[in-house]
């Protein structure tokens, strides 16, 4: 049986004493021993404790695993119905195959955090401090480096990681100071990651608990999602890396061609389907309710408790200070709930002692939760999602919906949306000054100028954006805008080349009039 004891036991053994005193009750875990039993071994000048076989990393854990196989995790999670009534009784395990209430409500991924709260915060920022940056499986991923608050019942030799997550969290210094006037400006580059998006960081989860699921014999052939790009490349990646088929389905012509040859080099199934992400959507749901595929849309919540880890990973990368703001942008919307969830649960376990406002940002071409947010909350009606250059949010009838607008009450949210202009100026803007963002950066980055603009967030105020995926996934965008072919659109900061005969002559005067308009610094 897993072991998430392992976990904690394995941890740089060296902190353990000065972890002890963290402890806030008298429970003694039962991995104290296994942490005793393995520091007979040698620690390497990290503090890594390590073998004196030639294991892989993947091996070496299942050794320590299988000589601590008596330990019984003191943690644990379940499904319950989402934001269920406090008298609800409902409660699935994480290894039934359920993505629903019984009332068809969404479920929510429930930690038991009593258990947690055995630790006080200062454990738990130390102990997630002391695995940033280190080969030791499976904590070297981002989201496994959290995995006592993420699946903690998982062997860790179950778990299919590339050891996503650890995103640069950058200081968009030039940009503040050049567009917005602010100095304590940062973009979350979730999408510097393995597929190229923030959606590794579930699809490790989800992947790793289907790989556990399969080996406990249960029904699950392959894996589906409809996508917008994103999903089906990091579904497709995931599976292959663990020899699980995967299916996804992708509405025709509506996502880039870089996004496309993801799952086809990754060995999917690919099905391309003439109708859009919300059609796709359905068609999954129906086909995952009658064949034996597992569901990897956000629908299915085990897919946030890995992106929620972005959230933990933001206070860790400012030394546990808890920004102002945190911009969002949102398609079906699990990663709003995922960021509040992250916040919320370093809050409740006290590792900080407040969370971030979050904006949801949309394309005003595929806009529900703006107008919704607008109408005062009031009667959710879904829209019909236009084309965008947001290509991956372009959707109309969010499964996610009551999960963001939970998000978004409980934490003083605000809901943006940004025109098509609006979107690709701003990542031209933010690529000008050293990014290479992606439009769906555009459109938070669109909402911070919003925001900004209105007075709502300060010049001081510490404020950061999530970069979703890679811009160089939507290339075709930049070379439509840079070249002014977007009808309608001024491209106002557009970069187009300059065509010079190849004459010396030629070049030289193009050079100098380009000169003569910069100052010598
Ligand atoms: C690049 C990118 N940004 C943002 C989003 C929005 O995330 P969510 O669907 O969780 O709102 C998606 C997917 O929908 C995406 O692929
Ligand atoms: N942008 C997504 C849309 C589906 O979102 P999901 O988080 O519910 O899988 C994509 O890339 O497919």
């Amino acid at each position: 049986m897993a072991s998430s004891c392992s976990s904690l036991s394995s941890f740089n053994w060296t902190h353990q004493n000065s972890l002890h005193r963290h402890r806030r009750s008298s429970v003694t875990p039962r991995n104290d021993r296994h942490v005793i039993i393995s520091s007979v071994k040698t620690a390497d000048g990290n503090g890594n404790v390590t073998s004196p076989t030639n294991d892989n990393i993947r091996d070496e854990e299942a050794r320590r695993n299988r000589s601590t196989s008596s330990a019984v995790s003191p943690f644990s999670a379940r499904y319950v119905p989402f934001n269920a009534p406090a008298e609800s009784t409902e409660s699935y395990s994480l290894d039934e195959i359920v993505y629903r209430s019984k009332s068809g409500g969404l479920l929510d991924v429930e930690h038991d955090l009593e258990a947690l709260k055995h630790y006080d915060g200062a454990y738990w920022r130390k102990l997630f401090d002391s695995r940033v940056g280190k080969t030791k499986w499976p904590y070297g991923s981002g989201v496994w480096s959290k995995k006592e608050w993420v699946l903690p019942q998982i062997h860790d030799d179950d778990i299919v990681s590339t050891f996503e997550g650890n995103s640069n969290l950058f200081w968009a210094e030039r940009f503040g100071k050049k567009f917005l006037q602010m100095n304590d400006l940062w973009v979350k580059h979730c999408g510097i990651s393995h597929t190229g998006s923030f959606k590794d960081l579930g699809m490790t989860v989800l992947v790793s608990q289907v790989n556990r699921l399969r080996k406990m014999n249960k029904p699950v052939v392959g894996v589906g999602c409809a996508s917008t790009g994103d999903t089906s490349a990091a579904l497709s990646a995931y599976c292959a890396s663990a020899g699980i088929p995967s299916i996804v389905i992708l509405p025709a012509n509506k996502i880039s061609m870089a996004q496309l040859v993801q799952p086809i080099a990754n060995g999917a199934f690919v099905l391309s389907i003439d109708t859009d992400f919300d059609g796709c959507m359905k068609l999954i749901k129906e086909i995952t309710s009658e064949l034996p595929i597992y569901l990897a849309n956000s629908l299915n919540s085990l897919r946030l408790e890995g992106q929620k880890t972005a959230a933990i990973e933001i206070l860790q990368q400012f030394n546990w200070e808890v920004p102002d703001w945190v911009i969002v942008p949102g398609g079906n919307l699990g990663n709003i709930y995922a960021f509040y969830k992250g916040f919320k649960m370093c809050k409740e376990l006290g590792l900080v002692d407040r969370i971030p406002r979050l904006v949801c940002a949309q394309a005003a071409n595929a806009n529900p939760l703006y107008l919704h947010y607008k109408a005062g909350w009031k009667d959710f009606k879904p829209v019909k999602a236009s084309s965008t250059f947001a290509s991956a949010i372009q959707i109309g009838d969010p499964v996610s919906i009551d999960r963001a607008v939970y998000a978004l009450r409980n934490c003083d949210g605000i809901v943006e949306e940004a025109t098509e202009e609006e979107l690709m100026d701003a990542m031209a803007q933010a690529d000008s000054t050293g990014m290479f963002v992606c439009p769906h950066t555009g459109v938070a980055l669109t909402a911070l100028f919003k925001l900004r603009n209105q007075g709502v967030i300060a010049p001081t105020d510490r404020t950061v954006v999530v970069s979703t995926a890679h811009g160089l996934k939507f290339s075709q965008s930049k070379i439509d805008y840079h070249s002014k072919a977007i009808p309608d659109m001024a491209c106002r900061f557009s970069n187009p080349p300059v065509e010079v005969n190849a004459d010396f002559g030629a070049v030289m005067d193009v050079l100098k009039g380009y000169l003569g308009n910069k100052a010598l610094n």
